[in-house]
């Protein structure tokens, strides 16, 4: 084994923390999933800073709250000057490729205004989040505009697909008894079988795709970092055979809802219930339509996970590599009368996370779970240090897990954040809520979870003595409850005030602000014995540097 080992991130998208057996649920097994849980720790408590996919992305990859990056939903360009973890890793000479989703929106006014061609190598990185992208695809290809024909749509041309689109008539398309094709964009196609096979289908293409980046990577011989970022389980949901029948009602998990929170008088959740998507979710014959294809696509990853994992074991990779397995928000399913994501329930806001590292460092927590409050953004300062990258706290604003990792003390967090910018949305619009005003932050801190919604009354909830989050006590007269809100207001506070976007006060500018009197700035200084007890040196030893 070398010194430096290579780090494989996996990300599936919309994954629901307790839709894996190794987190709890009872009839879908994802055993590939549970052993690298067996291999490594398996965070617990992790949540992604924003419960929407490109804001939760762009943490991820930056290392950076959304109020830092200020890329607030999707469709949102990440500004220019915004570093990546792919920008740090290659500064350290490894490479940061892209297999799948990103989600990356380029700042093409930045890089006009700059001088960069979009095209070259630096235009390139600047376009992809910073990656080197061995394969880019974000995984919706409707008919419309909108398509943005991928690599994916030329493999499925390749191998007899024939359509002028492919993703949408085969991948994305089932076909029924009469031999009717029909789309998955609409939920009530979600229990055909795709119309394509399971090893033409984007899960095993993107599979396929990160082993050849690998062999590709093993010719190379420099460390990488590899973001293998599948675009299922998210919508439209759809799935192969036999995937597509594995699972039925009796393997749906009871709803976690009450009715009061059906009849709720808070205006901005009365809104989201009013929301299209969820009022599909409340319904149960959606659910019942849905949840199995939502099953069927996890377990699909999972084996496609084992066939990958079995692969790299082969290769003798498995024994250098760090695997981290995580989702960028979770999916409501009709809990809290609620569909897709965009608020913070655990289900929206709480991820799935493994980290197996090969170490022998981590031979202690194989097999553990942390409870341990952590953030997406964590991971970025990770693999860094897994890959020898500088430290930059100046700019990475996640906390590395390593001591976690590898069982030392070093690692503390009190709070988690996530932040939502509505704008976009039907709340906004039935609301009237102003694009400026249409924004939620969440602070948790292991038992409280306060949400502070602009213009409206805070939601609070207290997962000790309310784990499903049933109860809203935003405007409970209660001490305790009027206590926790003062000191989640508090810590907000201190949060947003302290600094986010001092990227460029490195270590040496700011050692430079400290030298102003040993450099001949004086301020204040009333004569030569108080200069020379400040800086221990004389005022008349001052020199000019001369002309350079
Ligand atoms: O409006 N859209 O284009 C859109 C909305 C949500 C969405 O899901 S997400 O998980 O990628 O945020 C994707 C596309």
């Amino acid at each position: 084994m070398t010194d430096t080992p290579n780090v494989l991130w996996i990300m599936a998208d919309q994954l629901r923390f307790d839709y894996l057996s190794c987190y709890g649920h009872p009839h879908l097994h994802t055993p590939h999933i549970d052993a690298l849980a067996k291999r490594g720790v398996q965070f617990d408590h992790a949540y992604v800073q924003s419960p929407v996919c490109g804001p939760s992305r762009m943490s991820a990859y930056t290392g950076r709250y959304v109020r830092s990056h200020g890329s607030t939903w999707n469709g949102m360009p990440l500004r220019i000057g915004e570093p990546t973890l792919g920008d740090h890793l290659r500064e350290a000479g490894a490479r940061a490729v892209l297999v799948g989703k990103t989600h990356m929106i380029a700042d093409k006014e930045g890089m006009a205004w700059l001088g960069i061609d979009p095209e070259s190598e630096i235009g390139v990185h600047r376009s992809e989040c910073g990656f080197e992208p061995f394969e880019r695809d974000d995984g919706l290809h409707p008919d419309s505009a909108r398509q943005n024909w991928s690599a994916y749509d030329d493999y499925l041309l390749a191998h007899g697909y024939d359509s002028d689109n492919p993703w949408e008539d085969f991948a994305n398309s089932g076909v029924d008894e009469t031999g009717e094709l029909l789309s998955a964009w609409l939920l009530k196609n979600s229990r055909l079988p795709a119309n394509v096979p399971e090893e033409h289908s984007e899960t095993a293409y993107m599979t396929d795709r990160a082993m050849e980046f690998m062999e590709d990577a093993m010719q190379d011989g420099r460390p990488w970092m590899c973001h293998l970022s599948y675009i299922k389980p998210h919508w439209p949901y759809i799935v192969p055979a036999p995937y597509h029948d594995m699972y039925n009602e009796t393997h749906i998990v009871d709803p976690i809802r009450s009715d009061a929170e059906r009849k709720t008088d808070h205006p901005l959740m009365g809104a989201y219930l009013d929301a299209r998507v969820c009022r599909s979710f409340s319904r149960d014959h959606v659910r019942e339509h849905v949840i199995p294809a939502y099953m069927g696509l996890i377990k699909q990853l999972d084996d496609n996970l084992g066939r990958l994992f079995a692969w790299m074991d082969e290769k003798g990779l498995s024994e250098n590599t760090i695997i981290a397995f995580t989702s960028d928000h979770g999916d409501y399913m009709g809990d809290h009368w609620m569909g897709d994501k965009d608020f913070y329930h655990d289900m929206a806001v709480k991820v799935p996370l493994i980290i197996a590292d090969p170490r022998p460092a981590a031979d202690a927590t194989r097999g553990t779970v942390s409870d341990a409050l952590v953030e997406m953004i964590d991971l970025a300062p990770t693999i860094m240090n897994a890959l020898g990258c500088t430290p930059k706290p100046h700019i990475i604003e996640g906390r590395d897990l390593t001591p976690i990792l590898h069982d030392r003390a070093g690692f503390s967090r009190q709070y988690v954040i996530s932040e939502h910018d509505y704008h976009w949305s039907e709340m906004a619009a039935s609301l009237g809520v102003s694009q400026e005003d249409a924004h939620t932050t969440m602070i948790f801190d292991g038992r409280w979870k306060y949400i502070i919604c602009e213009g409206f009354a805070p939601v609070l909830f207290d997962l000790q003595n309310d784990p499903n989050e049933l109860n809203d006590l935003g405007r409970s007269d209660g001490p305790e409850h009027v206590e926790a809100r003062a000191r989640m207001d508090a810590a907000l506070l201190r949060w947003a005030t302290r600094h986010h976007t001092r990227v460029t006060a490195t270590p040496s500018v700011l050692a430079r602000q400290k030298t102003a009197a040993k450099d001949g700035i004086l301020i204040g200084f009333w004569d030569e014995e108080e200069y020379l007890s400040a800086t221990g040196q004389a005022f008349g030893d001052l020199a000019p540097s001369g002309k350079r």
